[in-house]
């Protein structure tokens, strides 16, 4: 079948090659009609969300591969045991050989502090890892998904980014490792699709937030929230008026299944359109969560992006799909998690 895919620049490009066969071990007396799913990166934040929605359907079997750098066991310990579901310790950086038809291919650390505080090694995830999960797809005959990020629009000069926005990035910068690592992951997927015929699905993922985020991973709104529940200054960075929008993670997770289940290739946003200063998600947070909590300005990091607002024109019209939870419901939720883990109750 011919797939449709966008290069990016808006020009269609179409390839007539077969996506290949499934190994024959798919169909040795191993073979079951459930979808055996493999989640890179399963035990994070997302990933974790995501096993949760596909052990809802009874005829899928999970597979986490995790190295644990930044995921645990505790995100997925509601499914350890389960019949449907396996956890393996594994590098995405070394091969895997197992038998699949669908893989969401997710690990990487997210978080700046994270991604930075080994940089080399997160290059060669995003590189080498890709292309492991790659070869993996191409030997089993299975569609790929990737998640991509904003990040490929680096420091955009377009502003909402669409698609076919090529972005404006740093080769050479401290956030290079994360950003040119996945911006050469989306290369390797196309080429595996145009040289192999390969089904592959790439989602560019705008800030997302929710439950069961890391408390100490850095990111803007874990930050808030931990910083407000513990009575501490919010850390807005200067100048604080750059701005993101910010996705709940049911939404993002529905995104990926639409994408991964549908026909379009990608690459598609999967974000929020809804966009706030930095400023003004501290003030939100301090109003929602404790109002007797200061704002303190602190030094930003390089290369950090001034505006970043998806245009998800492309997903609403080949998913269906768009965001549901506005960020004043999606905080309450994420605030309720918190204090359970925190162990810091409401007050009266
Ligand atoms: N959360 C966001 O806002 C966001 C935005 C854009 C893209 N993404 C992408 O979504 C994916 C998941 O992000 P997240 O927010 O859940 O982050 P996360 O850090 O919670 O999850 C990443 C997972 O990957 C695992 N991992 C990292 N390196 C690995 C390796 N070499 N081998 C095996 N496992 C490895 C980690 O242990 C962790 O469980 C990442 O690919 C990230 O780039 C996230
Ligand atoms: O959505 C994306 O594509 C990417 O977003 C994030 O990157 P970033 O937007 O920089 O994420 P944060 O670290 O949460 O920073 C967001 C903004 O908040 C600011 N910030 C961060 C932390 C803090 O305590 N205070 C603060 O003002 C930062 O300066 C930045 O302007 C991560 O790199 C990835 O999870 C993801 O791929």
């Amino acid at each position: 079948m011919a797939t449709d895919s966008s290069n990016g620049n808006g020009h269609h490009q179409t390839t007539t090659k077969q996506p290949p066969l499934p190994s024959p071990l798919r169909f040795s007396k191993f073979f079951q009609s459930n979808m055996r799913i493999l989640v890179t990166g399963g035990a994070g934040f997302i990933g974790s969300h995501l096993v949760d929605r596909l052990m809802e359907n009874e005829k899928n079997e999970v597979i986490v591969a995790d190295n644990y750098f930044t995921g645990s066991k505790d995100n997925l310990k509601k499914w350890i045991g389960h019949p449907r579901f396996e956890l393996i310790r594994h590098d995405v950086t070394e091969p895997l050989l197992i038998e699949v038809d669908q893989i969401y291919h997710l690990a990487c650390p997210a978080s700046p502090i994270f991604y930075k505080y080994n940089p080399v090694k997160t290059i060669k995830t995003n590189v080498i890892g890709t292309l492991n999960m790659l070869g993996l797809a191409k030997r089993v005959g299975a569609r790929i998904l990737l998640t991509s990020t904003s990040e490929v629009y680096g420091d955009p000069l377009v502003h909402p980014q669409p698609e076919s926005y090529w972005g404006n990035v740093n080769p050479i910068g401290v956030r290079s490792c994360y950003d040119e690592g996945k911006r050469v992951a989306e290369t390797l997927m196309f080429d595996y699709h145009r040289q192999h015929g390969i089904e592959i699905r790439i989602a560019r993922i705008f800030n997302t937030y929710g439950p069961r985020m890391n408390i100490d991973d850095g990111r803007v709104v874990s930050n808030f929230i931990a910083q407000a529940l513990r009575g501490e200054p919010l850390t807005v960075q200067c100048p604080g008026t750059q701005t993101r929008s910010f996705c709940y993670v049911s939404d993002l997770v529905d995104g990926l299944i639409r994408l991964m289940e549908g026909s379009n290739t990608g690459p598609i946003n999967l974000g929020n359109p809804g966009e706030f200063t930095m400023t003004e998600l501290a003030e939100t947070v301090k109003e929602l969560i404790n109002p007797g909590v200061e704002i303190k300005m602190v030094e930003n990091t390089p290369d950090d992006p001034r505006q970043r607002k998806p245009d998800i024109t492309k997903a609403k019209e080949l998913l269906g799909w768009e965001p549901k939870v506005k960020l004043r419901d999606g905080l309450p939720r994420m605030e309720e998690d918190f204090r359970l883990r925190l162990g810091v109750g409401k007050k009266n």
